[in-house]
């Protein structure tokens, strides 16, 4: 199993650490522009080795997409963040072309990956990179809404003072501030659902503050997050290279799920060795329904931005 990481800026040195952490391949390929900066980071992981007992081999690359060649799984992180007071949508006018380039050249030498999107704004960028890579839809896997459940179940966790390993709940829609659907009615604390142990208030501020999760680190720190990001991501290459058949919500491509067509959205898929195999048809309450579909008139208007 060979895994590349394109960008080994926060977001892609952390995904790699988690990855070569689990063994989730026997070699990890950390892809920049920047002189050194992939091979500095990498040669500094596998120094952890000796320490942590893993035998995965990462390998850094300065842009010479021959080192990425064969790989199976294929991460792209690269693009620009955001800062304080920023929308991920405002994004776009760097991001399109380098994640374009970057699916293009990944193609010509990994032409059978499964590629997994994070740059942002990243339905929008799954899209582009659906368009360009010419792939099965099976095989392009948007990740934002593994992040944006951990949010809401560590939001949920923190309110009702329990573990979030106990807690179960999803995040569907747009990875975007006000495109993110946090499924409260479905929220379950080991099973019993959520509005057993908080009010409806408590539960709106949850979604609330699940939705501008992103936002609130990024103005924090000053840049967006990395720990958790990083983590959800090697969450789904995890159950990619491992064939979990785990549920995860991801951004795929609609062809009349959810009553949407031609556009990238997350809803829950079953993930495992092909990619995305199978999409979950959640029974939606008709708000829940109405949000989906105004999520998705978002992501089409920023997918209508994108050069031909
Ligand atoms: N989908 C999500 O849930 C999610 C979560 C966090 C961050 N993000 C997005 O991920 C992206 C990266 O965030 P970050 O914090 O790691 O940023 P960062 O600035 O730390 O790292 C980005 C890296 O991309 C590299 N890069 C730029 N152009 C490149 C190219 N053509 N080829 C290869 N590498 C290139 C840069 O040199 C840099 O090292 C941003 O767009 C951010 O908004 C998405
Ligand atoms: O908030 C951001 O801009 C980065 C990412 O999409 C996140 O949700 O952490």
């Amino acid at each position: 199993m060979k895994i590349t990481v394109v960008g080994a800026g926060a977001v892609g040195a952390t995904t790699a650490d988690n990855i070569i952490r689990r063994e989730l391949a026997e070699e990890v390929v950390l892809l920049d522009i920047k002189e050194g900066v992939a091979e500095g980071k990498s040669l500094d992981m596998y120094q952890t080795a000796a320490l942590l007992g893993f035998n995965t081999l990462p390998v850094g690359s300065t842009n010479d997409y021959e080192k990425t060649k064969g790989s199976d799984v294929v991460v792209i992180t690269s693009g620009l963040p955001r800062k304080p007071g920023m929308t991920r949508e405002e994004l776009i006018g760097v991001n399109a072309d380098i994640v374009k380039s970057v699916t293009q050249n990944i193609l010509k030498y990994s032409p059978k990956a499964i590629l997994v999107i994070v740059s942002n704004p990243m339905d929008t960028m799954t899209y582009l990179a659906f368009r360009e890579a010419g792939v099965p839809k099976k095989r392009i896997i948007g990740m934002g809404g593994a992040l944006d459940s951990a949010r809401f179940k560590t939001y949920l966790a923190l309110e009702m003072g329990v573990t979030p390993n106990d807690i179960n709940g999803m995040v569907i829609g747009g990875h975007g501030d006000t495109t993110m659907i946090p499924l409260t009615r479905l929220a379950t604390y080991n099973g019993i659902p959520v509005s057993r142990f908080l009010s409806e208030d408590k539960l709106a501020k949850i979604a609330a503050d699940t939705m501008v999760g992103g936002a609130t680190l990024t103005k924090l720190i000053g840049t967006s997050a990395w720990y958790a990001p990083g983590a959800a991501t090697a969450f789904i290459v995890e159950s990619i290279v491992r064939n979990q058949k785990r549920i995860v919500p991801c951004s795929v491509y609609l062809n009349g799920e959810y009553g949407q067509k031609d556009i990238f959205m997350g809803v829950p898929v079953v993930i495992g060795r092909n990619g995305w195999e199978k999409i979950i048809n959640l029974r939606l309450s008709e708000k829940e329904k109405a949000a989906f579909a105004k999520s998705a008139e978002a992501v089409r208007a920023m997918n209508a931005v994108l050069p031909a």
